[in-house]
C-alpha cells in the first residue's frame, strides 16, 4: 500500500486541542509581543517559507560536505536578496535580521546554519560599536548592502578563552602609516570564525597592537582577505585561508582558518572609536580596555532569545509526538495510553515548556538592559557596564546549558524516533550545544560573574550600595537562614539565600586560602568550583525572580484563562528549580523534610493541571511546520506517514539491490563455499 499523508489531523491531537482551556491565538499574541508583531512574524514567515526558491528538494542529510556548503551559500544569497527588498520597502527593520539569523525562521530555511550570519551578528555590530563616525561612513554602507562580506576573527588555534594571550600581531609602521599583520606561530592562526573559510572577503581581526616597540594589547582591525572581483585570497601567499572541516553541528557555517605573512593594511583600518594610533605611532588609550569586548556582550545577549527559540521548537516536537505516540497501558486491562499520560514523560516535557517562557521573558529583560547600558556608554557613562557584563555572562552560560540539556532530554523523550534526523532533534541539538562553547565557554562565563559577585559581597560586607541584581546580598548578610516559605516570593527568597551563602562561602574560602599564603589568583583557582557554582545559583535565583516580576500584572494584560496556565508554568519552573537544588535549600534556606514532600506533591499537581493544556500551549508558540522540519512534530500529527515518507528519500532506497551486494557481499559470502 503506497504511503500518503492523510490530510487529516491525528485524532489524539484533535482531542488534545479540544481540551485546551485558553485561547491559543491569545497565547500566540502574548508570546510574540502583541498582535502587530505576531502579524508581522506570520507575514515574514509566509514570504520566506512559501517561496518556491527556498524549498529543500533533497534533505541536507544526504548531501556531501561540499554540497551542504554550496547549497547553503546559494540559499543565503536568496534569503538576503529578500531581506534587502524588505528593507528597501521599509518593512521589518532589525526584526527581519533577528528572525532570519537565528534559530526560528533562519533555521527553517537554512537548517545547517547560515555561512553569512557572522557578517550581521558580529562584523557589522563591531564596526557600529567600535568604529569612529568616519569609519562607519566608510564601511557600513557596503556592509549593510552586502557588497562586502565580513566575519569576526578573534579565536586562534591556541587561544579562544584567554584573549589577552592571542598571538596575531599588528605592528605599526609610521613610515608607510600601515599596520603589518603576522601570524608568528601555528597556534596564532585564526581558527573558528563563521564564514571565514570561503564566504567572507573581509574580517575584523583581533590582534596584539605594537607601536613604537611597545605592545598595547588586543585591538580590532578591518582586514581584506579576498579580492572583491576574483575572490582570490589577497596578495598571493600572504594570507593563508581555508575552512576547518566537519563539526558536530552547524555544518553549513564554513568556519575557517587564517594566517598572515606581513600583510599590510592602512592605519585607518584599526577601529578607533575607543583606543587610537596617531600617524606618528603615538598610542592613545581607550576610556576602558574592556570596550573592545563589546561585540561579545552583544552576542551573549542575543543568544538568550535564540535559545528560547530552539527550545520552543524541540518542545513543540516532543509535546505533539507525546500526544500521538501510544505505548504501554497504565491499567493492564485497558489499551495503551498516549505516552504523555505517563507522569515521568510529563516531567521530561513540561518543565522544558516552562523554560521557554522563562527564557523568553529573560530575553526581553536583558535586551532592554543592554540597550539602556549601551546608550549610557555612548554618553561616556560606564558605571553600569560591569553589572550588565556579570548578568549577561551567567545568563548566557546557564541558559545555553539548560537549552542544550533540554533538547537532549526531549530527543530521548521521543524514544527511537527522536534519534532520527527526520525528527530534527539531532540537528537542533548540534545548533544549541555549540552555543555552550562559542561567545565564551560557559565555565569561563560563570567565573566572570563570580568575579563580580566576590566584589559585590565585599561591598555588601561594608554596607556599600548595591546594584539591583545583587541587592539581595544585603539582606543575606543580616540573615543567614530562613523559615521555609513555599509561596513564590518565599521560593525566590530561599533561592537568593542559597546564592548568597554560596557566594559567602566561596568568598571566605578564597580569603582563607590567601591567609594561608596563596596568591589571590591561586586561591581563586583553588576555590573555582565553588565560585562557578555560586554564579550558577545567583543566576537561577535571578531567573525565577525576574520572571515573577515581569509577569506581576499578567492578569491585567491577558484573560484569566491564559494567565492561569502561564502562572502554572512559572510556578512549575520555580518548583522544579527547588527540586534540583534541594540539597542547597536544606543547607541554607530552612527547608525541612515536610517542605520537600510538599514540593514533590506540588510538582505532581502542576503536571496534572498542565496536562490538558500542553498541546494547546505549544501550539501557541505558533511555529510553522516548515520551521519545525520534523516528522514527529508536524501540526497534523501524521507521524508514521511522515517518517515513512522521509525514509523513502534515502538514496539507498532508490535501488532495490544495493551496489554493495555485487561489489563486496556476494564475493565475500561465497568465498568460503
Ligand atoms: C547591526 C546588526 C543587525 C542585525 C543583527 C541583529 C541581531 C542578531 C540577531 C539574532 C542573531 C541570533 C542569533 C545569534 C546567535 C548566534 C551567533 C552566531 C554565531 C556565533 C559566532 C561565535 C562567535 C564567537 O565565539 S567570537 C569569540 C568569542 N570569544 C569569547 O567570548 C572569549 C571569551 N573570553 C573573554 O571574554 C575574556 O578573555 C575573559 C574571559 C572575559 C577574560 O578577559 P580578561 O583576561 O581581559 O579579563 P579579566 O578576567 O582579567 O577581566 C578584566 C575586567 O574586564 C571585565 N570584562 C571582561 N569582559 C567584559 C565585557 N565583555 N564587558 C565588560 N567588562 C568585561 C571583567 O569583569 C574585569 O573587570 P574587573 O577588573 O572590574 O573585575
Ligand atoms: C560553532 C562555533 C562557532 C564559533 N565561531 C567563532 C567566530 O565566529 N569567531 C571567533 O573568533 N571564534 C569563534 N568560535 C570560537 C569560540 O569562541 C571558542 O571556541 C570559545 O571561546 C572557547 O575557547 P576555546 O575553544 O579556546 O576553549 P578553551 O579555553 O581551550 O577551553 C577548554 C577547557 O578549558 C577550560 N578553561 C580555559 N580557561 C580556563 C580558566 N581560566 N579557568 C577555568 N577553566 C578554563 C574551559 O572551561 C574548557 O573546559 C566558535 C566556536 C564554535 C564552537
Amino acid at each position: 500500500m503506497p504511503i500518503k499523508l492523510k490530510g487529516e489531523v491525528n485524532p489524539d491531537l484533535n482531542n488534545e486541542r479540544k481540551k485546551c482551556s485558553f485561547n491559543v491565538e491569545e497565547m500566540a499574541r502574548w508570546y510574540h509581543g502583541g498582535e502587530k508583531k505576531l502579524a508581522e512574524k506570520r507575514q515574514r514567515e509566509t514570504l520566506f517559507l512559501d517561496d518556491p526558491d527556498l524549498q529543500d528538494d533533497i534533505p541536507t542529510s544526504y548531501m556531501s560536505h561540499k554540497e551542504i556548503y554550496e547549497y547553503g551559500v546559494g540559499k543565503a544569497c536568496k534569503i538576503f536578496t529578500k531581506i534587502r527588498a524588505l528593507q528597501e520597502e521599509g518593512k521589518g527593520g532589525v526584526d527581519n535580521f533577528m528572525a532570519i539569523l537565528g534559530g526560528m525562521l533562519g533555521s527553517g530555511v537554512l537548517k545547517e546554519g547560515n555561512p553569512m550570519a557572522v557578517h550581521f551578528v558580529m562584523f557589522l555590530p563591531t564596526i557600529l560599536g567600535q568604529g569612529t563616525t568616519e569609519q562607519q561612513v566608510e564601511w557600513l554602507g557596503r556592509a549593510w548592502s552586502m557588497n562586502i562580506l565580513g566575519t569576526y576573527a578573534q579565536t586562534e588555534l591556541g587561544h579562544g578563552t584567554f584573549i589577552r594571550g592571542l598571538e596575531t600581531t599588528a605592528t605599526y609602521d609610521p613610515k608607510t602609516e600601515e599596520f603589518i599583520l603576522n601570524s608568528p606561530t601555528i597556534t596564532s592562526y585564526k581558527w573558528w570564525p563563521g564564514g571565514l573559510g570561503h564566504t567572507s572577503n573581509y574580517a575584523i581581526v583581533v590582534a596584539q597592537l605594537y607601536t613604537k616597540g611597545q605592545c598595547h594589547g588586543i585591538h580590532p582591525f578591518i582586514v581584506q582577505l579576498r579580492d572583491e572581483e576574483t575572490w582570490a585570497p589577497i596578495k598571493g601567499k600572504s594570507v593563508e585561508i581555508g575552512e576547518i572541516g566537519p563539526k558536530l553541528g552547524m555544518k553549513g557555517v564554513n568556519n575557517g582558518f587564517l594566517g598572515f605573512d606581513n600583510v599590510r593594511i592602512p592605519r585607518k583600518n584599526m577601529l578607533m572609536k575607543n583606543a587610537k594610533v596617531l600617524e606618528d605611532g603615538t598610542y592613545i588609550k581607550a576610556p576602558s580596555s574592556v570596550l573592545t569586548y563589546g561585540t561579545m556582550m552583544f552576542v551573549r545577549v542575543v543568544i538568550i532569545r535564540d535559545m528560547a527559540n530552539y527550545l520552543s521548537k524541540a518542545v513543540t516536537i516532543a509535546t505533539r509526538y507525546s500526544a500521538v505516540r501510544r505505548q504501554s497501558p497504565i491499567d493492564p486491562a485497558k489499551p495503551e495510553v498516549q505516552v504523555i499520560d505517563h507522569v515521568t514523560q510529563q516531567y521530561k516535557v513540561f518543565p522544558n515548556i516552562a523554560k521557554v517562557i522563562i527564557f523568553q521573558l529573560t530575553a526581553d529583560y536583558i535586551w532592554n538592559l543592554y540597550n539602556q547600558v549601551t546608550s549610557e556608554l555612548d554618553k561616556g557613562q560606564l558605571e553600569r557596564l560591569p553589572e550588565l557584563h556579570a548578568i549577561s555572562c551567567c545568563l548566557k552560560a546557564v541558559i545555553t546549558q539548560d537549552a542544550s540539556n533540554g533538547v537532549e532530554q526531549l530527543r530521548m523523550a521521543c524514544g527511537g524516533h527522536g534519534y532520527m534526523e527526520a525528527s530534527n532533534l539531532p540537528n537542533t541539538y548540534g545548533m544549541v550545544t555549540a552555543a555552550c562553547t562559542y561567545e565564551g565557554e560557559n565555565t569561563i562565563l560563570l567565573l566572570q560573574t563570580a568575579r563580580y559577585l566576590m566584589k559585590s559581597w565585599s561591598q555588601a560586607l561594608v554596607g556599600d550600595a548595591l546594584v539591583p541584581t545583587v541587592e539581595y546580598l544585603r539582606d543575606a548578610i543580616k540573615k543567614r537562614s530562613n523559615k521555609w516559605d513555599p509561596s513564590i516570593t518565599g521560593i525566590i527568597k530561599a533561592l537568593q539565600l542559597v546564592a548568597a551563602n554560596k557566594i559567602r562561602l566561596a568568598y571566605e574560602h578564597v580569603e582563607n586560602r590567601k591567609k594561608l599564603g596563596y596568591s589571590h589568583e591561586d586561591a581563586t583557582n583553588l576555590s573555582s568550583i565553588e565560585l562557578a557554582q555560586s554564579a550558577d545559583a545567583h543566576c537561577r535565583a535571578f531567573l525565577v525572580q525576574s520572571a515573577y516580576e515581569m509577569t506581576r500584572d499578567l492578569e491585567s494584560t491577558v484573560s484569566t484563562s491564559l494567565a492561569t496556565v502561564l502562572r502554572q508554568f512559572i510556578e512549575l519552573y520555580a518548583v522544579e528549580t527547588c527540586m534540583k537544588y534541594i540539597g542547597d535549600l536544606f543547607r541554607f534556606s530552612g527547608l525541612t523534610e515536610d517542605g520537600v514532600q510538599e514540593l514533590q506533591q506540588r510538582l505532581e499537581d502542576l503536571l496534572t493541571k498542565i496536562r490538558p493544556n500542553a498541546v494547546g500551549f505549544v501550539d501557541g508558540f505558533d511555529i510553522p511546520d516548515k520551521i519545525l522540519s520534523s516528522a514527529l512534530g508536524a501540526y497534523d500529527g501524521n507521524v508514521y506517514e511522515r517518517l515513512f515518507l522521509e525514509a523513502k528519500k534515502s538514496p539507498l532506497n532508490q535501488d532495490p539491490i544495493p551496489k554493495a551486494f555485487e561489489l563486496h557481499m556476494k564475493p565475500f559470502m561465497r568465498s568460503n563455499l
